[in-house]
């Protein structure tokens, strides 16, 4: 496949902001040389612009092992990936500190992005309203809930507004509502011509994807 050339269902000529091509992965366990497990073999995926997409696949098929390898956080043993845009990644784990509110984790992420203090602002109040966790905004990392550290988690990852969003099975945590508004959200990224890739080891709403890939044997399998 080649990023610049193949055309995404119905569109033209649009470069994909992110392409996989023949993905390999496998991981050594043990000392012996030999003993290594094959976790993907030969992973090919293609995002374009305004499109939402879900990887789905059983526990322990290699999920996250792909997310982290799209977002530059694992080598690959072979393959290519092309980016064309800016990455926003939310890892299953929110990586955060434990002695810092919200508000601070959006002060520390957004001087780290780069952006102004006026972008910061609007982009904090657009958060915290989207997501409904404004009233804890001065509380510490270590005092929030699972379901609130999973929205700041998310949160941080929307600051700098990417184009593309990386998500590892971002709805977990979340009561009906947050579902909801987490959607909400998702449409209008779409809306604005982002995309956003999803990993999850279930679908409960196949049609607010435009597509469903499935992880399977070590290939990523339009379903
Ligand atoms: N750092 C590692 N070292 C050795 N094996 C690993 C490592 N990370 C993952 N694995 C193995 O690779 C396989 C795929 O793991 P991965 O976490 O990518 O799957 P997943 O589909 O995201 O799983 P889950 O749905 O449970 O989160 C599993 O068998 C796991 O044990």
């Amino acid at each position: 496949m080649n990023a610049s050339t193949v055309a995404a269902p119905g569109q033209v000529r649009t470069v994909p902001v992110l392409a996989a091509e023949g993905i390999e992965k496998s991981y050594r366990h043990g000392m012996w040389p030999g003993r290594r497990q094959q976790v993907l073999r030969g992973v090919d995926l293609a995002l374009w612009p305004g499109e939402v997409v879900g990887l789905v696949g059983e526990n322990g098929s290699g999920k996250s092992t792909v997310m982290k390898i799209l977002v530059g956080a694992l080598p690959a043993d072979a393959g290519t990936i092309t980016r064309s845009g800016r990455m926003g990644y939310c890892p299953q784990e929110p990586v955060v500190y434990e002695r810092l509110t919200c508000d601070e984790h959006v002060e520390l992420f957004a001087r780290a992005y780069g952006m102004s203090q006026e972008a910061e602002r609007r982009s904090r109040r657009e958060l915290y309203a989207a997501l409904g966790f404004e009233r804890y905004a001065s509380t510490r990392a270590d005092q929030l809930s699972g379901g609130t550290l999973a929205k700041l988690n998310l949160g941080l990852a929307l600051l700098p507004d990417p184009d593309v969003l990386l998500l590892d099975e971002p709805y977990a945590g979340f009561d009906w509502d947050t579902y909801l508004k987490f959607w909400q959200l998702v449409a209008q990224r779409r809306e604005a011509g982002r995309s956003v890739l999803i990993i999850s080891h279930f679908v409960a709403d196949e049609q607010r994807f435009d597509r469903l890939l499935d992880l399977r044997a070590g290939k990523a399998v339009p379903r």
